[in-house]
């Protein structure tokens, strides 16, 4: 079954500014694919397009067989359950403990208003938070408060709440852009991982080119909006690169300078 598709999809910004030109592509279950792309490409825009964030201005996008369609609020909600999202800034709430922050990822499966609910969380609940931080490495953590903790462990953090979520789809937005090397490789290690023993789709922006070849199977490159090449990683060497990215590589611009970041509006759900 095709876990992803995206038909055909156009996004144009303010009726003039086009961040996606006819986009399609299909990604299969248990698929790891990592997106491509220079500044201004359209990658957030695609992410953003696939969570129903932004509504596309021509074509669909379809996600474990449902269509998104940020019109229909229910629908929607019922489809995002089954994705879950790391971000580059991890999106914890700072200054609750690291327990709490995890069981906040299965609120969507709960009826408890957010203020009284890590109050009122199951005895269920409770033992799956903490075997999703155990699974990340970082049950001795549980009690210690977000905001003190190493960048690595932050993310690591985020993954276990969104593991409460049972995802059948996780995609990341450059999860790895604020960690230093070590602390990177090890959040890209528990991904694959993670992705792999649940046969979870995993779809990824990266800019690190030597990440993407070793983490993804396959990576689709946006250029101008566009689809510039869909294909399997072993292809990409240095005049592919150059074709891609131009003669100065990849850049990763710092999070905050970016519009309407998916973190943000996740945030806000
Ligand atoms: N909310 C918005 N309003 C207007 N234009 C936007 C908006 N979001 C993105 N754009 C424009 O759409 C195009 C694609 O942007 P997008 O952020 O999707 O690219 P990106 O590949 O994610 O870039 P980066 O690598 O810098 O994050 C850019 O020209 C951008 O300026």
């Amino acid at each position: 079954m095709n876990a992803i598709e995206v038909n055909k999809v156009r996004k144009v910004y303010n009726q003039r500014d086009v961040a996606l030109d006819g986009v399609s592509f299909t990604i299969k279950e248990g698929e790891s694919v990592v997106i491509l792309g220079h500044n201004g490409s359209g990658k957030s825009t695609l992410f953003r397009t696939l969570t129903g964030f932004e509504e596309p201005t021509e074509g669909s996008v379809t996600l474990l067989g449902r269509e998104v369609d940020p019109g229909k609020r229910r629908h929607l909600r019922e489809t995002r359950k089954k994705v879950g999202m790391v971000f580059q800034a991890f999106g914890l709430v700072d200054n609750v403990s690291v327990f709490q922050n995890v069981l906040f990822g299965a609120l969507g499966q709960v009826k408890f208003a957010p203020a009284t609910y890590s109050l009122f969380a199951s005895e269920a609940l409770r033992t799956r938070a903490m075997e999703c931080l155990d699974r990340v490495g970082l049950a001795h953590l549980s009690e210690r408060r977000a905001d003190r903790l190493s960048g690595g462990q932050k993310q690591r953090i985020a993954i276990a709440r969104m593991l409460m979520q049972d995802p059948e789809i996780i995609l990341a937005d450059e999860p790895i852009a604020s960690l230093d090397p070590k602390a990177g490789r090890e959040v890209m290690d528990l991904l694959a991982d993670i992705a792999a023993e649940r046969n979870i789709t995993l779809l990824m922006i990266l800019h690190q080119i030597p990440i993407a070849k070793k983490y993804a199977d396959r990576f689709i490159a946006l250029k101008n909006g566009e689809v510039f090449a869909d294909n399997n990683v072993s292809v990409i060497d240095e005049d592919f690169e150059t074709a891609l990215f131009g003669s100065e590589g990849p850049k990763d611009p710092p999070a905050d300078e970016k519009p309407g970041s998916m973190e943000q509006e996740a945030k806000s759900l």
